[in-house]
């Protein structure tokens, strides 16, 4: 079968994960729970102060003066003039979170509104609105705000403006970059295209996506607003006597703190509870609304995927001493929210000097965990490797230190990936990046490493190496920065190059040509190529053997002619038929019905019993292993032996 008439396979959506509710997701992050709780019990309070039963927090009692907490008729005492600390802490809360709250959300709409319209609009419109912001960051926050309360005069409701005024620049800042971002998306352009004015564009495109950065930024920041209105306060420029909130209460206990601590300590700590309580619930939201902050605490994923300290014992089948690549019983899991996705789930391959192996499935089948596990490039948190063994060259490559990992990593083996956009470097030129990946396993000098990227960059026939060796990534056409790819994995010359599908985004002649540069490369160099793809067509023309995966694990491998004439899985079986071949109208067309699994909810026994059309009761009875129908040929089909 040729490439041209090898059939693609089909890219199925991914079931929809049945992801908990908001309220689950919040309620596991114990923190933001934590601070809910404070949270709750201080605005409750707060917002029921007409209601409770409490004496006028104006009414002076000289008598009580100082009065130590528990006295009678005083639950927390009294201050100098002899009034309820308990009544003035409960409204003056209610003070502190109200105008904390206004200038929160006036900061919030006013700067929002002047980063999506210079975002959105830019040129004269972006300078001169930034301009002015940057005029307002110009001078420290606190003094601009003590210079607008100076000039409006003291009272609360000037210190609310002040606070507003000083961090319209922060709403301003954030919401503008983001809005950059978000006008140079394709849907925004489609939407324009589809005769949609800006109005609308802004509305219905920008704002939406817009929208969880201002919450976030408006959850984080309101404890700190509440902070500066008390410190406005505190200094006199705020609330004015007699009434009270947490920052004049404190002010004016300040000369007393060596008498009646208690004056001082439990406005202070309420405004602690109070800023701690918000600041965990703004993490909290901000943790529910980021995707990639779902697992409840800010992702920063390791220099190499974590593996579990059993995954070598673990893993029961012997490597192959003749492979320069066996991996054994690999897998790769996804902790999530307390579920775990399977994604990679006992995968075992080897792959000898020179040899090409394909890796095939539909979209998340797990060909990239696969992939990505060897060099430990899974992201962790939440990935980690529970089990198997990964050798090269007869060495563990689980039981490396980090520094012998780095060293093998686009050196010894390297990667290709999808998007060469996404991984190259804006800001260098393409050049500089492969003479860098040089420089740093060869130790060669600057001049050197660039003289031999240039080779290199004629090598994948870049046309004008030398020149082009000075562009950016963004000057030039997907086909060459996939060969930019190509060059730089093939920099130092490694045993193994991974490439994950690495002509997905190409178009047909480009696609053809990058497949000819790799089956040259291996001829020449004796490459081995691990060849992550969707495309049967790719995988008849380049590999000499292939694994075929679904749900996380291996269903089929065997020499790639085999396997395309007489596949042995009926999911194998049903991807060769489900797709045109170029050349044969008649043929017809036979898509396979339902989705995968998710790999957080496998089925009992065979993970494709529910779409296949051969399913007996059997299928489902017992998780079915791998049958070693020859020598290199394996099904996981108990049927796999039938005619
Ligand atoms: N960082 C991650 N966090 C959580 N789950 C992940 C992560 N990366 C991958 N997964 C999950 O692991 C599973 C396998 O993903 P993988 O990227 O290996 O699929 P694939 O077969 O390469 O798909 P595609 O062909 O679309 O690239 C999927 O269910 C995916 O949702």
């Amino acid at each position: 079968m040729t490439a041209a008439e090898a059939p693609a396979v089909a890219e199925t959506a991914p079931r929809p994960s049945q992801r908990p509710g908001w309220w689950a997701r919040l309620r596991r992050n114990h923190l933001a729970v934590l601070g809910l709780a404070i949270l709750a019990a201080i605005v409750l309070t707060a917002v029921a102060a007409p209601i409770l039963p409490l004496p006028d927090p104006n009414a002076t009692d000289l008598p009580a003066r100082l009065a130590a907490p528990f006295t009678p008729g005083h639950l927390l005492g009294a201050d100098q003039l002899g009034r309820d600390m308990l009544s003035r802490i409960v409204w003056g809360t209610r003070v502190s979170l109200a105008v904390g709250a206004a200038a929160a959300l006036a900061a919030a709409l006013v700067g929002s509104l002047i980063g999506i319209v210079a975002g959105f609009y830019g040129r004269w419109v972006d300078t001169v609105l930034m301009r002015a912001i940057d005029m307002l960051m110009a001078f420290p926050y606190l003094l601009l705000a003590l210079a607008i309360v100076a000039a409006l005069g003291p009272g609360l409701l000037n210190a609310l403006f002040a606070i507003s005024i000083v961090n319209v620049p922060f709403f301003a800042r954030s919401v503008r970059g983001v809005t950059l971002g978000l006008v140079r998306r394709d849907y925004v352009d489609a939407a324009r295209l589809g005769g949609q004015g800006d109005l609308s564009i802004l509305t219905g495109e920008i704002l939406p996506n817009l929208l969880p950065v201002i919450v976030i930024t408006l959850s984080t920041t309101l404890g700190w607003m509440i902070l500066e209105t008390a410190g406005l306060s505190f200094l006199g420029l705020g609330a004015q006597p007699p009434q009270a909130d947490l920052g004049s209460m404190l002010g004016e206990a300040r000369s007393l703190v060596l008498v009646a601590p208690h004056v001082a300590l439990i406005p202070g700590l309420v405004i602690l509870l109070l800023v701690i309580g918000i600041n965990l619930v703004g993490d909290g939201i901000r943790d529910l609304l980021d995707p990639r902050l779902r697992s409840g605490g800010l992702v920063r994923p390791g220099a190499a995927t974590e593996v579990a300290p059993d995954a070598g014992s673990l893993a029961g089948d012997p490597p192959d001493p003749a492979a320069l690549l066996s991996v054994r019983n690999l897998s790769t899991h996804f902790l999530l929210g307390g579920e775990r996705y399977k994604a990679a789930d006992d995968v075992s391959f080897d792959l000898a000097p020179g040899e090409c192996l394909g890796i095939v499935g539909e979209s998340g089948s797990g060909k990239s965990v696969t992939a990505l596990s060897i060099l430990g490039l899974v992201p962790t948190p939440p990935g980690r490797i529970v089990k198997g063994h990964i050798r090269y060259r007869g060495r563990d490559l689980l039981c490396l230190p980090l520094s012998e990992l780095q060293e093998l990593r686009g050196n010894r083996i390297a990667c290709i990936f999808q998007d060469p956009l996404g991984t190259l470097n804006p800001l260098m030129t393409v050049g500089e990046q492969i003479a860098e990946t040089i420089r740093r396993h060869q130790g060669k000098g600057r001049a050197d490493a660039m003289a031999r990227a240039i080779e290199l960059m004629d090598r994948v026939r870049i046309p004008d190496a030398a020149g082009r060796a000075a562009s950016y990534p963004h000057e030039l056409s997907g086909g060459q920065r996939q060969r930019i790819g190509i060059a730089m994995a093939l920099a130092n010359d490694p045993d193994i190059i991974i490439a994950d599908e690495p002509t997905t985004a190409l178009d047909v002649t480009i696609q053809a040509e990058v497949l000819d540069l790799l089956r040259d490369l291996r001829r020449e160099r004796d490459t081995a190529l691990l060849f992550i793809t969707h495309d049967f067509g790719v995988v008849s023309d380049l590999c000499d053997r292939v694994m075929v995966m679904y749900a996380g694990r291996v269903v089929e491998t065997g020499p790639v002619a085999e396997v395309l004439r007489d596949p042995r899985h009926p999911y194998t079986r049903r991807l060769l038929s489900c797709v045109p071949v170029l050349g044969r109208p008649e043929r017809a067309l036979d898509a396979i019905p339902g989705l995968p699994p998710a790999v957080n909810r496998l089925p009992r026994g065979c993970h494709f019993a529910d779409r296949c059309d051969r399913v007996i009761d059997r299928c489902r009875a017992a998780d079915v292993e791998l049958d070693p129908l020859a020598p290199g040929r394996a099904s996981r089909c108990i049927r796999a032996r039938e005619a």
